[in-house]
């Protein structure tokens, strides 16, 4: 979904945090066990295009995932990781379902409600790093502050590069650094609201495996030491190592939750029917 997000040296309103759906909006607090679910996706799909020639990206997606996790989403190019991703993030509208981020239904959200959230509560984490490159790395990491007219404290940010291994390069600017180091201040700036999801699309896929490791170990840790919630979506498997729960989509549909044992396997035959097209 690279080409959905945004770069580029302009300081003007990055589209991460602005534009899509409209509605209304529901407080609801779910808890299974006694663990919360930050994010419950129900029945969720989402259709490109009309009549016989729809294409049937996500299909009927169930998925509850727990605070303080983990959860990485793989699956064949085009069956619907990153419209997944996406519909998650409240950055693409489902076609129906329902979306509960933080106990709040955002499917249905107006846009204003919609991109305050984003800012707020949900961290993004491209492959592309997606750093403004006019402003320097602790502008950068500031950014989602400065968007929502919040107090911007540079202390919250050299605290953050510190711990992402970046203390000393706050007055870089993103040009000067590496991908990898690139990644560690895209993963500060989705820490510093403290959001309830980080969504990450393919956040190693644009690194060597060494410096891909270093950036899921800084992920691992957000979530094991800082308490944070990260679903990624990846073609790498050594993520799947490193996961609390691995979700696979085939044809826009669930096939496989790790989380969920065999729970999903007899969706391989509705799989194959999105495949003929035969998806209600
Ligand atoms: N804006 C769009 N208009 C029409 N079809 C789309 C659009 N976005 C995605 N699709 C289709 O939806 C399906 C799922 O796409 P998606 O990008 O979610 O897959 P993916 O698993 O992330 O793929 P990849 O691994 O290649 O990035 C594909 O068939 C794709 O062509």
């Amino acid at each position: 979904m690279e080409g959905r997000a945004v770069s580029g040296g302009s300081e003007e309103p990055n589209p991460l945090f602005g534009g899509a759906p409209h509605g209304g909006s529901e407080l609801r607090i779910r808890s299974v066990g006694g663990m919360s679910n930050v994010l419950e996706l129900e029945r969720v799909s989402r259709s490109y295009g009309r009549g016989g020639r729809a294409v049937h990206a996500l299909c009927e997606v169930d998925v509850q995932v727990p605070e303080r996790s983990l959860t990485a989403v793989m699956g064949p190019s085009g069956s619907g990781k990153s419209t997944f991703l996406q519909c998650a993030a409240g950055l693409d509208r489902p076609t129906s379902g329902v979306v509960r981020l933080g106990g709040r239904v955002i499917s249905g959200m107006r846009e204003r409600s919609l991109s305050r959230m984003r800012r707020t509560r949900i961290g993004f984490v491209f492959q592309s790093f997606n750093l403004l490159p006019a402003l320097t790395v602790q502008q950068n990491v500031l950014l989602p502050l400065r968007l929502d007219g919040r107090r911007r404290d540079p202390a919250g940010a050299w605290e953050l590069l510190a711990r992402v291994g970046l203390d000393g390069r706050e007055d870089a600017r993103p040009g000067q650094l590496s991908g990898g180091q690139q990644q560690r201040v895209a993963i500060a700036r989705a820490l510093i609201t403290e959001p309830e999801v980080i969504f990450a699309d393919e956040p190693t896929g644009a690194l060597d495996q060494e410096t891909g490791a270093e950036i899921l170990s800084l992920l691992r840790e957000a979530v094991d030491q800082q308490g944070a919630t990260v679903v990624l979506v990846t073609h790498d498997p050594a993520v799947t190592a490193r996961a609390d729960r691995v979700l696979r989509l085939a044809h826009g549909r669930l096939v496989h939750d790790s989380g969920a044992g065999d729970v999903a396997v007899s969706s391989v035959a509705d799989a194959a029917a999105a495949a003929r097209g035969q998806v209600r």
